[in-house]
């Protein structure tokens, strides 16, 4: 699976350094709020799994799996909800945890569709930001790292679902898409 990798763009330790830096920053921001943490399957699950020990205050988290991509390397544009929540967000403090925002469809869709549901306010942390992929007006309010203009994999992010399970971010060697 390594040998698959081109470049390591950010390491294991500067991601796990990031998730420290943040987790401080939300102990601070949400103490005493009960936000609700809400995980975007599949690829925020690592990052979520981290970052949520290290907010040191009280919070519910649930989890919704929508996808967009399915096998491919553009956004298809439509978002399918896999798997709604279990919970309610209405009136809620809602916290949205992400791996990476690109054209910007997965969380414009889900911003509306928290904000319809009457969420108290919505706020959006990715760890991985590409400005340059956006196609909608996006905006995250907390990115851990902006990205290049290039298809990433590693800490939750797929190619035809492999990769999540590496431990940083890179690229992919050329033949392995052509292949
Ligand atoms: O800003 P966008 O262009 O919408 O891209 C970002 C979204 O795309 C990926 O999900 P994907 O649809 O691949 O599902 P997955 O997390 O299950 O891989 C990623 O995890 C984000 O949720
Ligand atoms: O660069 C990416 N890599 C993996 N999945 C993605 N989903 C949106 N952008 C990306
Ligand atoms: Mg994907």
């Amino acid at each position: 699976m390594r040998d698959d990798i081109q470049e390591i763009l950010i390491s294991e330790e500067e991601i796990q350094k990031k998730i420290d830096e943040l987790g401080a920053q939300l102990t601070e921001e949400y103490e005493g709020r009960f936000p609700l943490v809400i995980g975007i399957l599949k690829g925020s699950l690592p990052f979520m799994g981290d970052l949520i020990q290290k907010i040191d205050t009280h919070i519910e988290f649930d989890l919704m799996d929508v996808s967009s991509y399915g096998n491919e390397l553009v956004s298809s544009g439509e978002v399918k909800i896999v798997k709604d929540l279990n919970t309610s967000v209405e009136g809620r403090e809602v916290l949205i945890l992400e791996d990476i925002i690109d054209s910007g469809n997965t969380l414009s869709y889900l911003v509306k569709l928290f904000e319809y549901r009457k969420a108290k306010s919505v706020k959006i942390v990715t760890l991985l930001d590409k400005p340059e992929g956006r196609t909608v007006d996006l905006y995250p309010d907390i990115a851990g790292f902006v990205v290049p203009d290039e298809f990433v994999v590693g800490y939750g992010l797929d190619y035809m679902e492999r990769y999540r399970n590496l431990p940083y971010v890179g690229i992919l060697k050329p033949e392995i898409y052509q292949s």
